[in-house]
């Protein structure tokens, strides 16, 4: 929380007084977590995308070792997270949960490259699927800790434009990423397909909470309507990006 006024320290004094200081201070952006690296992993020829719903919901079971979800939950339980508010803007999903949301190129460009998904993605059967050029993940960064009574309810995730790389190169992002750290009670990620207009209502697709299982799915114009159920018990801790591609 923002305190209600400015510290009167001898040290802010000092800055404040110094114009060049103030400036290197204006510039400094927030500081990014210091991530914990990725190891131990599954080596990538032991990895599969398989198809939860083909063409649209994909999963890499292991994505993440056990030992691994373990490190980054730790981690993560050390970040800043607040608590979304329970009344949404108008048009936006009811949205419980507690959540930290970063900026970070760096690291974005580290889950990609330095975990098999880089190889995944880019070696894909069909890569059209990706709706383009795949450049890497989203630097908008996102962490979800769901606790009991915590949900994510039904919507649809949108594409972004953005400008990626030096020189940057205008992109877009095309399907979600969120890689499962822990095991939960409920807290299912649940798909609901289209049916015909007038024909019966498809079964819902349920993607369980497997801790360091990544998950893949279609969003923007494409993106079926889901939802984050609520947790019954422990904790469900989520990682997520999303898959960036040339505009
Ligand atoms: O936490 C989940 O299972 C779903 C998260 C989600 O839908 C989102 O991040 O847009
Ligand atoms: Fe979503």
């Amino acid at each position: 929380m923002a305190p209600k006024s400015k510290p009167k320290s001898k040290h802010s004094k000092s800055q404040s007084s110094d114009p060049s200081a103030l400036k290197t201070l204006a510039k400094t952006p927030p500081q990014r977590p210091n991530w914990p690296t990725f190891t131990p992993l599954v080596p990538t020829l032991d990895l599969t995308v398989t198809s939860l719903l083909p063409n649209q919901i994909l999963l890499i079971p292991n994505f993440f070792t056990t030992t691994l979800c373990r490190t980054y939950t730790t981690f993560l339980s050390t970040l800043p997270l607040t608590t979304t508010p329970g009344k949404p803007k108008r048009g936006e999903a009811v949205r419980v949960n507690d959540r930290f949301q970063v900026h970070d190129p760096t690291f974005a460009q580290m889950l990609w490259t330095q975990t098999s998904l880089q190889e995944l993605v880019t070696h894909f059967d069909n890569p059209s699927i990706w709706g383009g050029e795949v450049l890497g993940l989203n630097p908008n960064i996102r962490v979800y800790r769901y606790r009991p009574e915590q949900f994510f309810d039904k919507h649809y995730d949108e594409s972004n434009q953005l400008n990626v790389g030096e020189p940057s190169i205008g992109a877009k992002t095309t399907w979600t990423l969120l890689i499962y750290l822990s095991r939960c009670e409920g807290g299912e990620t649940v798909f609901y397909p289209e049916g015909p207009k007038h024909g019966p209502i498809p079964e819902p697709i349920v993607a369980e909470v497997e801790p360091g299982q990544a998950l893949l799915h279609r969003h923007g114009d494409d993106c079926l309507l889901h939802e984050g159920r609520e947790v019954k018990g422990g904790e469900k801790w989520v990682l997520r990006s999303d898959l960036v591609v040339k505009r």
